[in-house]
């Protein structure tokens, strides 16, 4: 029996248990069962190299958006509206057959906007190009979901349904569940709060299906039976999503009203050029972008390139300011001035925890400790970098 008959067995035996305290041991089991499957589902075919297949595309610009919908639901008339870059749409499904990069220029930064061909249900078991698009949507900081506004609403749960089957998880954080394998001792269970959904005895039974019988575990918060088993799995992929209904054109407003309401979604029409400066500000938001401005001493900031750091992905204190320019930067610094919404006074002098906000300028103040240092000193503080110092080093060779 292939890996897809098996869950759709286990699927079918948990579709006919009835839900009640006597079953739920039964119940967290069979989860786990699926989960397990759907794992060595992901994982590549034996003797398969996993590329080859046309849908890995370079990671450009400052952060990566993915176009996932169903067919001809406006994917690529968005992607060409917003990036410039003509990917064909028509009227037929599965116009688009691979993934199709674009780049919006926002606020300064470079946004790559990934267009892909149209899901279908049971993608996450292969049908269509489901599995590859799923693993470009695994691979964005993003994902733009996108319905068609007059089409059944039952869209949107069976795209996130496909989703999370491949261990995507949509607009939600980690569980705070505490969890490490250990090699002997048992298994310590505690928990911070009175749990509603599992017991002990229940988790040492989903550890068991996992064949785990050493390990530490902590919940910090009340968490499900499913909770546990992502934690257990480590492999899931927390993303924002925004639910973008297309083609509101064609409805009526008070449907247009009903949509824009529903929580993390916007409404749009592309044939009509609707909301896109919204959407972009939505994503703009969403992706957490922050962009500093430098300014070197005595001179006005550099206000054309800002270095763009991000909440979400490498942080943005003033350290990860520092290793962005430069990866020797750090050990030179003294302190950096600045100036924006996240100092005090202006300017700040800052220490390289300092987090630093959207549009801060910052300018950077080396160490000069070695000055005095005979020649060696001196030629230390006046390079920047590497290359600098390798080109100096060879007409004044240190001396050792
Ligand atoms: N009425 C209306 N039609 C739209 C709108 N946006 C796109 N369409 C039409 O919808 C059809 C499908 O558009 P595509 O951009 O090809 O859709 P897609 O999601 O890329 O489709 P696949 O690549 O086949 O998955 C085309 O005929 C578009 O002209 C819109 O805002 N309103
Ligand atoms: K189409
Ligand atoms: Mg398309």
């Amino acid at each position: 029996m292939g890996i897809i008959e098996k869950i759709k067995e286990i699927e079918f035996e948990m579709a006919r248990t009835q839900k009640n305290k006597a079953t739920e041991y039964h119940l967290g089991q069979l989860k786990a069962k699926i989960a397990k499957l759907r794992t060595q589902l992901l994982e590549p075919p034996k003797g398969s190299t996993g590329a080859g297949d046309g849908f890995e595309v370079t990671k450009f610009g400052h952060g990566r958006v993915a176009l996932i919908g169903f067919p001809s639901v406006g994917k690529s008339t968005l992607l060409t509206l917003l990036t410039g870059t003509q990917s064909e749409a028509a009227a037929y499904e599965f116009t688009t057959l691979t993934c199709i990069p674009g780049i919006i220029n926002y606020n300064d930064a470079k946004i790559q906007l990934l267009d892909l061909p149209g899901i279908i249900e049971g993608a996450s078991e292969g049908k269509g190009r489901g599995r590859q698009v799923i693993a470009v949507a695994k691979s964005s900081d993003l994902v733009l979901m996108v319905l068609d506004a007059s089409k059944s609403e039952g869209h949107r749960q069976i795209l996130t349904r496909e989703l999370e089957a491949v261990g995507l998880r949509l607009n939600k954080r980690p569980p705070q569940i505490y969890f490490k394998r250990k090699k002997t001792g048992g298994i310590s269970f505690n928990s911070t709060m009175q749990l509603t959904h599992v017991d002990e005895k229940l988790c040492y039974q989903i550890l068991h299906e996992y064949k785990i019988h050493n390990a530490e575990i902590l919940f910090r918060e009340d968490a499900t039976v499913d909770d546990l088993i992502d934690v257990i799995e480590g492999n899931r992929k927390y993303i924002k999503c925004v639910y973008v209904y297309n083609k509101i054109d064609v409805i009526g407003i008070d449907d247009v009203d009903r949509l824009a309401r529903q929580p993390n979604s916007i409404v749009i029409s592309c044939n009509l050029k609707l909301n896109l400066d919204r959407l972009l500000a939505r994503m703009w938001d969403e992706m957490g972008l922050v962009r500093v401005y430098t300014k070197p001493q005595g001179q006005q900031p550099d206000f054309s390139e800002p270095v763009v750091l991000s909440t979400d992905r490498g942080g943005c204190t003033v350290e990860d300011f520092c290793n962005h320019i430069h990866r020797s930067l750090l050990k030179d610094l003294k302190y950096v001035l600045v100036w924006g919404s996240s100092s005090k006074h202006y300017p700040q002098r800052c220490g390289t925890q300092h987090t630093l906000h959207d549009e801060d300028v910052v300018q950077i103040v080396k160490k000069k400790e070695k000055e005095e240092d005979g020649g060696r000193g001196r030629f230390k503080s006046h390079t920047t970098g590497p290359a600098r110092i390798s080109d100096r080093e060879k007409k004044a060779p240190l001396k050792t």
